[in-house]
């Protein structure tokens, strides 16, 4: 479920009359989504989604994301801006809670993407980082390869109840990446995490690319890194499809372009990604009780995707 936020139909109403959206007709929490409160709401003149921010998204960073969407919803790209109010405002404050009218976008987001559909949104991705050259906010990456160790940490000796000697094997993997980390390629505004769940289709067509809460500033080929390890595995990680992989590849590299550089430096970069997807998992699963109504991603997942980068890495993006 992602509704940690009731809106009632009164302050949803009074909530509209701020922008030119039409009269409320209806309002459904969207049960999709782990983050933020989501509404699909209808009025007598569109769709539009709302959000609600809550724990993981600061207020503080919410101008960097609309604005990250405003530059690329200007350019063309498939994504949602905040609709503006009267006075221009995007950001609002709802029920106690930032909260953002976002445009509806059609398209369902696919949950086992054939090498077309992930070809394509590998081009959405080539595209988007086109089209970010000119962007020039910044916003660190907090789960960045700094910020690795200290959550490796956090979570602590706890890991040893996810798998047996599980601590040790991390602290060996955060060493070992880190000191492999590439310098000098080029950084940019990055997505972070696009996931097939934030990507929504008609058929092999990209109709959205969503959920930039994640966005930041970070070399900009652990995007595609990013992708590759979400898109190219089985749900549990345990099994790799080659086509995926080089339809994600191709896609970008056709769309963007890839150097040199920054391919032979993939393995390593996909390594780090299947670790920041591991410990933020890690850290959820220790800290979220097993009752609460929100589905607990399974770390272990990204753990093997780890295995599997170190063993087969170089091979792979050759
Ligand atoms: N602009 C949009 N247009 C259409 N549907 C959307 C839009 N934004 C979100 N949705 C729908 O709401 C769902 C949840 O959105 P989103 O993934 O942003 O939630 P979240 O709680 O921030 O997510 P996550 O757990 O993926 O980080 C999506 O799967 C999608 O179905
Ligand atoms: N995409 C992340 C969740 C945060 O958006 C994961 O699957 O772990």
């Amino acid at each position: 479920m992602a509704v940690y936020t009731q809106v009632s139909a009164e302050a949803l109403s009074r909530f509209l009359t701020r922008f030119d959206a039409g009269e409320l007709v209806s309002a459904k929490g969207i049960a999709e989504g782990v983050e933020n409160s989501n509404y699909l709401v209808e009025t007598t003149r569109d769709r539009f989604i709302l959000t609600l921010y809550e724990k993981r998204v600061a207020a503080a960073d919410l101008p960097f994301f609309m604005a990250l969407l405003d530059h690329l919803a200007d350019k063309g790209l498939p994504v949602p801006p905040a609709i503006k109010d009267r006075q221009g405002v995007e950001i609002h404050e709802l029920e106690g809670r930032p909260a953002c009218l976002i445009r509806f976008l059609p398209g369902v987001s696919v949950s086992h993407p054939t090498p077309a559909q992930a070809q394509a949104a590998a081009q959405a991705m080539g595209q988007m980082h086109a089209a970010l050259a000119d962007f020039t906010l910044e916003r660190p990456n907090a789960l960045g390869p700094e910020g690795w160790a200290p959550l490796a940490e956090r979570c602590g000796k706890d890991l040893d109840a996810i798998a047996p000697g599980l601590r040790g094997d991390v602290q060996k993997a955060v060493d070992r990446v880190l000191t492999a980390w590439p310098a000098g390629l080029p950084r940019s505004a990055i997505h972070a995490d696009l996931f097939p769940d934030n990507v929504l289709m008609l058929g092999d067509r990209v109709t959205g690319v969503i959920d930039f809460y994640f966005a930041c500033t970070e070399v900009r080929a652990y995007d595609l890194a990013v992708m590759h390890g979400a898109w190219a595995f089985d749900g549990a990680g345990k099994r790799f499809d080659a086509e995926i992989g080089t339809a994600v590849i191709n896609g970008y590299a056709g769309a963007f372009g890839l150097s040199d550089a920054e391919r032979a430096a993939l393995p390593v970069l996909a390594e780090g990604a299947a670790l920041r997807f591991f410990l933020t998992r890690a850290w959820d699963w220790l800290n979220t009780p097993a009752d609460a109504m929100v589905t607990r991603k399974d770390p272990l997942a990204y753990w093997r995707r780890l295995e599997f980068y170190a063993a087969h890495g170089s091979a792979l993006f050759a």
